[in-house]
């Protein structure tokens, strides 16, 4: 590999890395300076010899810079990598304990011409913020429930209290540390799984612009008892619309069933409108978990868990679920619903074995010789139908078992609704889990095969013994086969594939993917995703807390 470093900054590090000694700085290249604004002072804050620092808060508010670049990016590669997701745990006297609880942290690398700028910042989220000003988290995030809470007695005003909470959304968490897209209107919005929480941020500085508020009043805002302040976290972003899926919780307060309502908002628009309701099979009360869900070119697949929301959990904003704000039910059951996104109906709805998909990977239809759909086929990263993935991502088990086999066993699931009215779908391995070392999350694939016959994806595999996927691994769905790139320790986030202008095959373009190395500090990998193999790499000055998922804004030609 050939390695060429940019003369700029970030090749000194030592000069910056400390915030006590970060302004007088100045560029020897005329670029701009790094601007440097600290967290808090840490006592081993020049230090990036941390073998933990995926699981680290970040030091820095923001920071952004010239990055230093070893290998050679392609000249083609010209636009911006975002990632979002949880990256301060610890706020005055609150130390959160699981992964998904953490503030959001927004990572940028920006490539022209070979070269690479970079910037990461904190959301400035109302729960950030108020955090902050209170010295400890106040919201409800998904394992963490506000200590000194006075909604702990179980009185009926206390009660009635924190359903106003539930259906003002006032209580869950407004911190979007989830998922980052770009709307085809240009708004770059980050979310998570509260409808409140999805926040309009600046792609170039990384700044929060404000809160992004719908319009349509579906979350509760002008209606009372309409509760729907929970949304997949992972919306499909078209040219022309957003999609998204919203579980209904109106069953806590009415007779009627369980469900999802399936929404669409047309590009420019603030507005969601209902396409359809999907009713739950299971229950009895509350529909299943759906951070994700998929679609076809005709239909919308609306996953329906065992693992559920908790009633008791989401009301009550200081209880805690078997699985955090989640239930595991086995025996409510497991099904898949299929609506035709044309008219709302549901099209099909079957029962499948146990599956615990955090995130479905791909969909496609299989038509008849006339064109006509006989079944839809839905991949996912399914652990096995086991939530004991959800234990494996506390940060006590993060930070603590490093080193040792006790990441939970995880595989593509690939399941099989028939549109012929049958009761059952399919479920099997798409290829045998040991060729991505029984792991499986974080996946992306070309975009152009969104709702298509497909057959590579990318997502996180395992090297073992580990306690956190370690690996890159690039599925073929056809061959059954994984290649996967892998360093001693490393920790990567979702390996997002960004295709080459002008590629007519699927592979022809790059992965790229934020990663944190063995003895601390981070760099974003840039892989030919058709070798698989690395072509440079972009290392940050300092580490970073692991993230989760990625966008890719092409610059405009
Ligand atoms: C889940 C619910 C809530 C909040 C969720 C939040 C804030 C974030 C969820 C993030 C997820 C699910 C990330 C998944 C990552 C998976 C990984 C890294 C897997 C690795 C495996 O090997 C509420 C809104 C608090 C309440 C409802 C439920
Ligand atoms: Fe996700």
């Amino acid at each position: 590999m050939t390695a060429s470093y940019l003369p700029t900054l970030s090749s000194a590090p030592r000069s910056f890395l400390c915030p006590q000694r970060t302004s007088s700085l100045s560029s020897a290249t005329g670029r701009r300076n790094p601007v440097f604004h600290p967290v808090k002072p840490a006592a081993d804050c020049c230090s990036t010899k941390n073998p933990a620092s995926a699981w680290t808060s970040a030091r820095h508010e923001r920071w952004e810079g010239d990055l230093a670049v070893e290998g050679q990016l392609p000249a083609w590669l010209k636009g911006t990598y975002l990632r979002n997701g949880p990256g301060v745990w610890e706020v005055g006297s609150t130390a959160m304990e699981h992964l998904f609880d953490g503030y959001a942290t927004l990572v940028r690398v920006s490539f022209r011409d070979g070269r690479a700028t970079g910037a990461h910042r904190q959301v400035d989220s109302d729960a950030y913020t108020s955090a902050k000003s209170h010295g400890r988290a106040i919201h409800r995030e998904f394992a963490h429930c506000p200590t000194n809470n006075p909604n702990n007695n179980n009185n009926l005003l206390d009660r009635v209290i924190d359903l106003v909470g539930l259906v003002t959304g006032t209580s869950l968490t407004v911190n979007p540390n989830t998922a980052v897209a770009r709307l085809s209107d240009g708004r770059v919005v980050c979310l998570s799984e509260t409808t409140k929480s999805t926040t309009l941020i600046d792609p170039e500085t990384l700044g929060t612009i404000g809160k992004f508020t719908y319009t349509d009043g579906l979350s509760g805002k002008s209606r009372l008892l309409q509760l729907l302040p929970l949304q997949s976290a992972h919306p499909v972003v078209t040219e022309t619309e957003f999609m998204t899926v919203l579980p209904d919780l109106n069953s806590l307060v009415t007779r009627r069933r369980p469900g999802y309502l399936v929404v669409r908002m047309e590009a420019g628009s603030n507005e969601r409108k209902v396409v359809g309701r999907v009713e739950c099979r299971g229950g009895p009360t509350m529909p299943g978990w759906v951070h994700s869900f998929a679609v076809t070119e005709n239909f919308v697949v609306v996953p329906e868990m065992a693992l559920r929301y908790s009633a008791a959990s989401l009301v009550n904003n200081s209880e805690r679920a078997s699985f955090y704000a989640l239930d595991w039910i086995p025996e409510s059951g497991s099904y898949l619903h299929v609506m035709c996104k044309r008219t709302g109906n549901t099209v099909a709805s079957v029962e499948v074995p146990p599956f615990v998909v955090i995130h479905f990977i791909n969909a496609y239809e299989e038509k008849r010789h006339d064109g006509q759909p006989t079944a839809v086929v839905v991949d996912g990263c399914d652990h096995n139908g086991d939530p004991a993935i959800l234990d494996a991502l506390t940060l006590h088990s993060l930070r603590s078992l490093r080193g040792k086999d006790v990441l939970p066993d995880a595989r593509v699931a690939r399941f099989r609704i028939p549109l012929d009215g049958s009761p059952y779908g399919e479920l099997e391995s798409a290829l045998d889990p040991e060729e991505h070392g029984r792991a499986m999350d974080m996946c992306s694939i070309n975009p152009a095969y969104h709702g298509k016959k497909y057959r590579y994806a990318y997502a996180c595999g395992a090297r073992r013994p580990c306690n956190f996927p370690n690996t890159i691994a690039k599925i073929d769905l056809v061959d059954k086969t994984a290649k996967s790139w892998h360093e001693n320790g490393v920790v990567p986030s979702e390996p997002f594939f960004v295709a080459r202008p002008g590629a007519s095959d699927e592979d022809d373009g790059v992965v790229i993917c934020t990663v944190n190395s063995d003895g601390g500090g981070s760099y974003t990998l840039v892989l030919d995703a058709e070798k698989f193999q690395e072509i440079a790499r972009v290392r940050f000055p300092h580490s970073l807390p692991c993230g989760f998922h990625a966008f890719w804004i092409p610059d405009k030609m």
